[in-house]
C-alpha cells in the first residue's frame, strides 16, 4: 500500500501578467509547501498547502522528472504498473511539463528515453515493449497512431482487465522510434486556440508502453512480468466567460470540464475514508475508467498538478491545489505484475514442495500437518460463507426487481399525472375561477381575510413532511451526477466549486484491499493465502453490507417520493375539481346580467310611457339614471363576456355578483310598479280637479322616490366598485393559483428527475453486486482448487508418512535382527 505522490508546479508569469501585476506572484513556493500570500505579502492561513514536491517558475522539466518521474518508470521496468498525469486549469503548463519542448523535453520523452537506458542495464531479462498513443475527445477514443482508428469502445476482461479495443499497438525496439511516434500522433492531435491559451488541448492524451519482460536463464522457469506505464496529459478545466468560447470550442469545453468533474468526484470519493465509500464512479467518464489502475488500484501513480500565478486565476488555482490535496489521500496497491508459464508454474510448485517436505522430515511435521488440517478447515468454513452471501446476493437481487418493478409504477403514474396537469385547461383572466376554488380549499386558505375577499392557497398549513420532502429535491444530491445529466456544465466552473470546502484530515485515511487475481503460490503461501482470502471475504462482506444499507436508504427515499407523489395527485384531483366547478360561474353571471338588462328594458318601456313631461326634473333624471344603469349593464356583460371567453355553463347560485344583481332587478321592480302606482294616482287627482293641493302632494312624493332612486343609484355604483374590486381580488388569486400549478409541475419534473437517478443507481448497484458475485464466483474456484492441493499434499504427506513408518519398522527390524544375531551389539 502506498500514497499516490501528488506535486504542484507554479507556471510562469505570461509576459503580459508581469508587467500589469508588477511581476510579483501572489503564490510562495517554500520547499514542499505553496501558499497564497495577500499583496503585502502577508500570508493566507487558510491558503497553505504542503505536498510531496512544489515546484516554483524557475523549475525545469529535468528537474520535475528527476524527483517525481523516475521513480515510477524504473519501477514499470522493473513491472510495476505506473501512472503520470498533469491536472490544471486551461494554460497552467500541463502540456510544458507532458511534453516540453526542445530544449526541455518535458516528462514523456525524458520516461521513454529513461526506460530504454535503463532495459540496458537490466542484463538478465529480455524485454518487448509495445506503445500506443490515443486521446479522448468529446467523449470519444481517437487513436492518434492510426487516423483510420476512431471511436474506439473500452472493454473489461477478467484477466486483461480494461482495455482499449483495437487501439494499434507498436513493437518497438529503441526511444527514437517510439519518438518519431510520438511526433506523427503529435499532428493528430485536437488543439485548438482560445482567449485562454493559443495552442490549447482540446482533448486528453494517454501516451502507453506496455513493458513485457521474461528472464534470460532458465526461462520456461521464470514468469513473464507485464506493466503498462501511462503518460497523460489532461485537457484543462476552463471557465467558458474567461476562453470566451464558442461553436466547437463551447462544445469542447463542456466535454472537457464534464469529464474533469467526474475525475473530481472519483477522486474526492477516493480520498474519502473506506467506510463511507460504497461506490467510485469510475464508470461515469471514458477517462476514469481508463485511469482506474492509477486510481486506488494496482499501480504506482503520481500526479502534477499546474497552476498559473496570474492574481486573476487564485480561484481556479485554489479550486487546483484543492484537488491536489484530496489525491494526496489516495491509496494504491502496486504489485509487481507476473504471469506464470504452465512450466514455470510447475517448477515453482515443485520447489515449494520439496520444500514442505524438507519441513515434514524436520521436527516440525506434526505442527505442519496440523496446520494443513486447520487450512483445509478454514477452507471449508470460508466456502460456507461464500454460499451464504451467495444466497444473500441473490435475495438482494430479488429485491431490486420488486423495487424495480416499483419505480416503473411510479414512473407510470408521473405520466398519467402528467397527463391530468397537460389536460387542465387554466386560461388566464379566469379570476373568478378561483373563488369557487376556495369553497373547495377552504382548509387551506385564508378565509378570514378582513378584507372579506377570497382568500389566497396557504402552503405553511401544509403538512410538515411535505415540505421536508419538497426541500429535499432542492438539495444536492450524494451521488455522483450522471454524465447525462451535465448539460450545462461548461456554463459554470463546477469543478471549482466542487473542490471547495474541503477539509483534508488524513488521520482518518483508510486503506482498500485489493483482490489479487494472479495464481498463487502452493503450500509456503498458504497462511499468507487463507489470510488473504479472510481478508477478500470480509471486503466483499463489508461491500454487501453497503450495498445493502445504500438500497435501504434508497428504498426509504423512494417511500417518500411515492408519499409525496400520492400527495401532489390529491392536490392535482383537488385543483381540476375546483376548476370544473369554476368553470360554471361565467355562464350563470352572464345569464344573470341578461336577465338583469331584460327587466330593466321591461322598466324603461313602461317608465318611458308614464313620463309625459319629457322635459320635467323627474324625466332627466329617470333618463340620466337611465343611462348610467345601461353603461354599468354593458361594463358588466363586457366583463363577463371576456371572463366567458371559452368557457362552458354551470351553476352557481351564492355568488355576491348574483345577489346584488337579483337585487337590482327587485329594486328596479318596485320602482317602476310604484312610478306606474304615482302616474294612475295622478290621473285620479287631476280628473277631480283638486288640482293645486294635490300637484304639491305629488311633487312632494316625486322628490322623495327621485332621492330614493339617487340613493339606489349610489349603492349601485357602490357595489359595482366593490364587485370591480372583488373581480381584481379574483384575478390576482387566479395568476396565484397558475403560480401554484406551475411549481407543481416543477415539483413532479424534479420527481421524475429523482426517481430515474435512483434508477439509474440502483442499476449501477445491481451491476456492482453481479461484480461482487463474478469475484466471489473467483475465490470460490480458487479455493476449490488451493484445496484440491492441500489434498493432494495431504496425501503426498500421508504416504510419505507411511513410507517413513514402513522404513522406520524395516530399520527396526533390521536392528532387532541385527541384535540378535549379535547380543554384543546390544
Ligand atoms: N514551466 C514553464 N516554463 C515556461 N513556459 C511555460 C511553462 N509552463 C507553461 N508555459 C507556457 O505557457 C503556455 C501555456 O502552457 P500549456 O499549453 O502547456 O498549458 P496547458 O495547461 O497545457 O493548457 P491547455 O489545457 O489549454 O492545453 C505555453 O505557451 C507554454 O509554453
Amino acid at each position: 500500500m502506498e500514497k499516490i505522490c501528488v506535486a504542484v508546479r507554479v507556471r510562469p508569469p505570461t509576459p503580459e501578467s508581469s508587467s500589469s501585476e508588477n511581476g510579483s506572484s501572489l503564490w510562495k513556493v517554500e520547499d514542499n509547501r505553496i501558499s497564497l500570500h495577500k499583496s503585502l505579502d502577508t500570508p493566507i492561513s487558510t491558503a497553505s498547502y504542503a505536498f510531496d514536491h512544489v515546484f516554483d517558475e524557475r523549475s525545469t522539466n529535468a528537474c520535475v522528472y528527476e524527483l517525481l518521474t523516475k521513480d515510477i518508470i524504473h519501477a514499470a521496468v522493473e513491472g510495476f504498473n505506473g501512472t503520470a498525469f498533469a491536472y490544471g486549469q486551461t494554460s497552467s503548463g500541463k502540456t510544458f511539463t507532458m511534453t516540453g519542448s526542445e530544449t526541455d523535453p518535458g516528462i514523456i520523452r525524458r520516461s521513454v528515453r529513461d526506460v530504454f537506458d535503463r532495459i540496458q542495464m537490466i542484463s538478465d531479462r529480455e524485454f518487448l515493449i509495445r506503445v500506443s498513443y490515443m486521446e479522448i475527445y468529446n467523449e470519444e477514443i481517437n487513436d492518434l497512431l492510426a487516423v483510420e482508428n476512431q471511436r474506439l469502445q473500452i472493454h473489461e476482461h477478467l484477466e486483461r482487465g480494461v482495455f482499449v479495443a483495437g487501439l494499434k499497438e507498436e513493437i518497438v525496439s529503441d526511444a527514437e522510434q517510439i519518438l518519431k511516434l510520438l511526433d506523427s500522433g503529435e499532428v493528430n492531435r485536437h488543439f485548438g486556440e482560445t482567449n485562454m491559451n493559443v495552442h490549447s488541448s482540446r482533448s486528453h492524451t494517454i501516451f502507453r508502453m506496455v513493458i513485457e519482460s521474461r528472464g534470460k536463464e532458465n526461462s520456461s522457469t521464470d514468469a513473464i512480468r507485464v506493466s503498462v506505464l501511462n503518460l497523460v496529459d489532461l485537457a484543462g478545466s476552463e471557465r467558458i466567460a474567461k476562453t470566451g468560447a464558442g461553436g466547437v470550442r463551447l462544445t469542447e469545453g463542456k466535454y472537457i470540464n464534464k469529464s474533469l468533474m467526474i475525475l473530481g468526484n472519483v477522486i474526492n470519493k477516493l480520498s474519502e475514508s473506506s467506510k463511507l465509500r460504497a461506490h467510485i464512479p469510475y464508470r461515469d467518464s471514458k477517462l476514469t475508467r481508463i485511469l482506474q489502475p492509477a486510481l486506488g488500484g494496482n499501480a504506482k501513480t503520481c500526479i502534477i498538478c499546474t497552476i498559473a500565478p496570474e492574481e486573476h486565476h487564485i480561484e481556479e488555482s485554489k479550486g487546483t491545489l484543492q484537488f491536489a490535496s484530496r489525491a494526496k489521500r489516495i491509496t494504491n496497491c502496486a504489485q509487481i505484475n507476473e504471469i506464470l508459464t504452465d512450466a514455470a508454474l510447475l517448477k515453482r510448485q515443485k520447489l515449494e514442495i520439496e520444500e514442505l517436505r524438507m519441513k515434514l522430515q524436520g521436527s516440525h511435521a506434526e505442527v505442519l500437518e496440523q496446520e494443513i488440517l486447520k487450512l483445509s478447515n478454514q477452507m471449508l468454513k470460508y466456502e460456507l460463507e461464500c454460499e451464504r452471501l451467495k444466497t444473500q446476493l441473490e435475495e438482494e437481487r430479488g429485491k431490486q426487481k420488486e423495487q424495480e418493478q416499483c419505480i416503473k409504477e411510479q414512473q407510470l403514474k408521473i405520466e398519467n399525472l402528467n397527463n391530468l396537469v397537460t389536460n387542465s385547461d387554466f386560461k388566464k383572466n379566469q379570476s373568478e375561477d378561483f373563488i369557487s376554488l376556495r369553497r373547495t380549499q377552504v382548509g387551506r386558505c385564508n378565509v378570514n381575510d378582513s378584507s372579506g375577499f377570497p382568500g389566497t392557497p396557504c402552503f405553511e398549513s401544509a403538512e410538515p413532511s411535505f415540505v421536508v420532502a419538497r426541500s429535499k429535491y432542492s438539495g444536492l444530491s450524494d451521488f455522483s451526477p450522471m454524465v447525462d445529466s451535465l448539460g450545462d456544465v461548461a456554463d459554470e466552473d463546477t469543478w471549482t466549486k466542487l473542490n471547495k470546502g474541503f477539509v483534508p484530515d488524513l488521520d482518518q485515511l483508510q486503506f482498500t484491499p485489493a483482490i489479487k487475481r494472479q495464481p498463487t503460490p502452493l503450500i509456503a503461501a498458504t497462511t499468507e493465502c487463507s489470510r488473504e482470502n479472510q481478508k477478500v471475504v470480509e471486503d466483499l462482506k463489508s461491500q454487501i453490507e453497503l450495498l445493502t444499507s445504500e438500497k435501504d436508504s434508497l428504498q426509504v427515499k423512494f417511500s417518500e417520493q411515492v408519499v409525496l407523489n400520492n400527495k401532489l395527485l390529491g392536490e392535482i384531483s383537488e385543483l381540476k375539481e375546483g376548476t370544473l366547478h369554476m368553470k360554471e360561474i361565467p355562464k350563470l353571471l352572464s345569464e344573470s346580467v341578461a336577465n338583469c338588462k331584460d327587466v330593466y328594458k321591461d322598466v324603461i318601456v313602461t317608465m318611458k310611457t308614464l313620463m309625459a313631461e319629457k322635459e320635467s326634473p323627474t324625466a332627466k333624471l329617470f333618463f340620466g339614471v337611465t343611462g348610467i344603469t345601461t353603461s354599468l349593464l354593458s361594463t358588466l356583460e363586457s366583463q363577463f363576456s371576456m371572463i366567458l371567453d371559452g368557457q362552458k355553463a354551470g351553476s352557481i347560485i351564492d355568488h355576491p355578483l348574483y345577489d346584488q344583481w337579483e337585487t337590482l332587478r327587485v329594486s328596479l321592480k318596485n320602482t317602476a310598479s310604484s312610478l306606474l302606482l304615482d302616474a294612475q294616482a295622478k290621473d285620479e287627482i287631476l280628473n277631480s280637479h283638486d288640482k293645486g293641493q294635490e300637484a304639491g302632494a305629488m311633487e312632494e312624493k316625486l322628490k322623495s322616490e327621485l332621492s330614493i332612486v339617487k340613493e339606489r343609484y349610489n349603492e349601485l355604483e357602490k357595489e359595482l366598485s366593490l364587485d370591480k374590486l372583488l373581480l381584481k381580488a379574483s384575478r390576482e388569486s387566479h395568476e396565484r393559483l397558475e403560480k401554484e400549478v406551475q411549481f407543481l409541475k416543477e415539483e413532479r419534473d424534479s420527481l421524475d428527475v429523482a426517481v430515474s437517478q435512483s434508477t439509474q443507481r440502483l442499476r449501477v448497484i445491481a451491476s456492482d453486486k453481479e461484480n461482487a458475485l463474478k469475484d466471489l464466483n473467483v475465490e470460490v474456484k480458487r479455493r476449490k482448487e488451493m484445496e484440491e492441493e492441500i489434498k493432494q499434499i495431504s496425501f503426498a504427506f500421508s504416504s510419505r508418512q507411511k513410507s517413513l513408518m514402513s522404513f522406520h519398522n524395516e530399520i527396526k527390524s533390521k536392528m532387532q535382527k541385527l541384535t540378535t544375531q549379535n547380543p554384543k551389539l546390544k
